[in-house]
């Protein structure tokens, strides 16, 4: 709504998808990586016939982790910055938590380094990279945040399809 009470053009358009908390509405499809305590699946939310990300994070293995992990699932639902992946959504199915976010089509730098670079980037890509993760770390630290846990190579990148 506009200070004069008008509609804003576009604002619907703006507005979050919305997700739904049902494992049924999403297909797992192929495994795109990994970490400490979660899988990565690529996957497809049923209802849009839209792609996502599903990270399955292991709920026994987390032990005492829990209220952190769901703490840190539901700041990344908050999280509003170009540069920062956000959670649409997660949700508990049989002994996992899944996370649904924004599937990022080029995988992390690590991924494209490999396949692309092999002697690795060159310096001003490298510049490149920083200054934005610079960007986004500086967001989360206005929010209050910090990530604790930056490991450069696996950025993820995103292609606007
Ligand atoms: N939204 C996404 N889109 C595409 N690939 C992703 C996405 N999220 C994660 N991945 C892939 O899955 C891998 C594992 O991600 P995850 O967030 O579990 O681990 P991490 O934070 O890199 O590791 P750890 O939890 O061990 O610190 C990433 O390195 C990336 O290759």
């Amino acid at each position: 709504m506009g200070r004069n009470g008008s509609i804003k053009r576009g604002a619907a358009a703006a507005a979050p998808p919305s997700f739904t908390v049902n494992p049924a509405d999403y297909r797992l499809m192929e495994e795109v990586g990994y970490g400490a305590h979660a899988v990565v699946y690529r996957a497809l939310f049923l209802p849009r016939n839209q792609t996502v990300a599903v990270k399955c994070l292991d709920l026994d293995q987390l032990n005492n982790n829990i209220d952190e992990v769901q703490r840190e699932a539901q700041i990344m639902s908050l999280i509003d910055h170009p540069n920062v992946i956000r959670a649409y959504c997660s949700f508990v199915v049989e002994h996992s938590l899944w996370v649904i976010m924004p599937f990022m089509t080029e995988g992390s730098c690590l991924h494209l380094m490999k396949i692309a670079y092999p002697e690795g980037f060159e310096e001003p890509v490298i510049a490149s990279i920083l200054k934005e993760t610079l960007k986004a770390l500086e967001y989360l630290h206005r929010q209050g945040q910090i990530h604790r846990d930056i490991k450069l190579v696996t950025s993820l990148l995103i292609v606007l399809v």
